[in-house]
């Protein structure tokens, strides 16, 4: 069986069990930590072959047991290296080992003094970071990265907290991160993932279905994850038909969110889609849409007709409704339907003061609910996830889904996606100029129009997600929410 560890992601705790796990079974740890070093050295020598000199910052655990590897390996290349050791020098197991098998001289940390033409190797601290740095080494952090030094970090930046990705006091600004096996959450949350630069995963040997066996279903979001689910694909690709979406207006003066989903949504692939409008704002949608049609509703009774209807296959609630009290309403009806439903913005906020009413309704049967908070919409709903500085945007994630029986895609550069089963993804290809009015929109109605095509809610989302990065990143920077729309490429075009 093909075990797929380049979309797998470990957090520090699960690679502590993995580590244990490969030990237990009869590999040789310090083979592991050896080819680690190994492997950092090499990168160095690649990437810097004319550094005056190597300075290793070397810590007290196994991170620092791969700078002892490191900096013997480049001494063996006749490069000037020196190395500098914070707190006890490792005694025991393999960083003991390694450190006695490097031959140079071990310097106290505090004599580090950062120069132009350093190479830093950050061996510091790793996957065992446990707590916020202490002043001294906060200090020497800011110098090295207001020196603009090059800096080599092993497994993770020191500072950047690989479960959740947060800075501990200070994290080196790094050049490359060279990682193993896989990567840990903190490469792909933010703050973190802006301190990794460019990011390498070494495979020092460790069995695959080692490390699959101790992880937790998080990847970062590709489209071989859901590709078998797109509606092209799969085997029930005629007997649905495209689907019919509708996705609701908000009133005369805040109509355009509501046309981005829906655009959104027929180029992502819906087959039909419908914008159902209160009156007041009729006609402005009817003059601004041509392949999208325009329904008139304006109450509740009208809605009930509407879903007697059943080829309406899935709504999008939420971008520009303005009107709390309707949205409520609306998603209850939508609710006891049964249809598959996209919460965002006003939709999501309409329900701060009763979200257990909300999540009640979608509380029974399959999955058909997708909301798609950012931060601050999150925290309208999930005050205490949102308050609470230990859990990981993951964590954050999971533990909505689980408690709204809901798909929870929570923005942002990070965007992640977890379901009620807690399967999680992070994404990573959206570009920065992601961040433009009206993108989210955009992003409900593509969510939508895969809930519409009968795709399942999770890879409906992820999917979705995936697909906007990518808009995005083919539309290049400048562009608008209206740009988004005109790059989503086709299903076929999914590589
Ligand atoms: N997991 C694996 O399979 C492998 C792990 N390796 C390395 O091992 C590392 C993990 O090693 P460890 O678990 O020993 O952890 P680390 O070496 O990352 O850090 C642990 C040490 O740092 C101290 N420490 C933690 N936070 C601190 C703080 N804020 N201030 C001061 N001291 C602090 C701890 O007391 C402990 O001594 C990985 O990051 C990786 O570099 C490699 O050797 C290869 C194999
Ligand atoms: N820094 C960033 N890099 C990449 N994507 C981002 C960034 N910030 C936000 N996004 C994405 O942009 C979109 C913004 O959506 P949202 O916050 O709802 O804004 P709006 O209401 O203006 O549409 C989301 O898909 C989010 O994930
Ligand atoms: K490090």
């Amino acid at each position: 069986m093909h075990i797929d560890l380049e979309t797998l992601v470990v957090t520090p705790s699960e690679m502590a069990g993995i580590d244990r796990a490969a030990a237990d079974s009869g590999l040789d740890s310090f083979a592991l930590m050896e080819r680690a070093g190994q492997a950092v050295a090499a990168v160095a020598l690649r990437h810097h072959p004319g550094a005056l000199r190597f300075v290793v910052l070397a810590g007290p655990g196994n991170n620092g047991g791969d700078g002892y590897v490191a900096a013997r390996a480049l001494l063996k290349t006749g490069c000037t290296v020196e190395l500098f050791a914070f707190g006890p020098p490792p005694t025991k197991g393999d960083a003991g080992r390694a450190r006695r098998r490097y031959r140079g001289l071990a310097r106290p940390f505090v004599d580090y003094q950062p120069m132009r033409g350093d190479v830093v190797i950050d061996a510091l601290f790793g996957a065992g970071l446990a707590r916020d740095l202490a002043e001294p080494l906060c200090a020497a952090i800011e110098r090295v990265n207001s020196l603009a030094i090059p800096v080599i970090a092993i497994d993770l930046p020191s500072g950047i907290d690989g479960r959740t990705g947060a800075v501990r006091g200070a994290a080196f600004q790094a050049e490359r991160t060279v990682t193993f096996m896989c990567r840990k959450p903190g490469h792909l949350l933010m703050p973190g993932r802006s301190f990794c630069g460019s990011l390498e995963i070494y495979d020092i040997g460790i069995p695959a279905r080692i490390v699959s066996a101790a992880s937790h279903h998080l990847r970062v979001n590709e489209p071989h994850l859901w590709r078998m689910s797109l509606p092209s694909a799969g085997i029930d690709a005629h007997k649905y038909g495209h689907g019919h979406l509708g996705v609701f207006s908000g009133g005369r003066l805040t109509t355009g969110a509501a046309r981005l989903a829906a655009g959104a949504g027929l180029k992502a692939g819906a087959g039909l889609v419908t914008l159902l409008s209160p009156a007041e704002a009729a006609d402005a949608n009817a003059a601004h849409v041509t392949a999208v049609m325009v329904r008139q509703i304006d109450n509740l009774a009208a809605l009930r007709t509407l879903l007697s209807d059943p080829r309406f296959s899935a709504f999008a609630l939420g971008p520009g409704l303005g009107d709390f009290a309707r949205a409520r309403n609306y998603v209850l009806a939508l609710a006891e339907s049964g249809r598959p439903l996209v919460l965002d913005a006003d939709g999501i906020t309409a329900f701060r003061d009763e979200p257990d009413r909300l999540f009640h309704a979608f509380s029974d049967g399959p999955i058909r609910l997708v909301m798609t908070p950012h931060a601050g919409e999150f925290a309208r709903l999930f005050a205490d996830l949102a308050d609470d500085a230990t859990l990981s945007k993951v964590d954050r994630a999971r533990a909505a889904a689980l408690r709204s029986h809901a798909v929870i895609v929570l923005k942002g550069a990070d965007t992640v996606i977890a379901a009620p089963d807690g399967r999680a993804l992070i994404n990573a290809n959206a570009p920065p100029w992601l961040a433009t009015a009206g993108s989210g929109d955009v992003l409900s109605g593509v969510i939508a129009a895969h809930l519409a095509q009968g795709m399942p809610a999770f890879e409906a989302a992820a999917a979705g997600v995936w697909r906007h990065g990518a808009a995005a990143a083919a539309a290049g920077s400048g562009m608008t929410a209206e740009d988004l729309i005109n790059f989503l490429n086709g299903f076929d075009q999914i590589k």
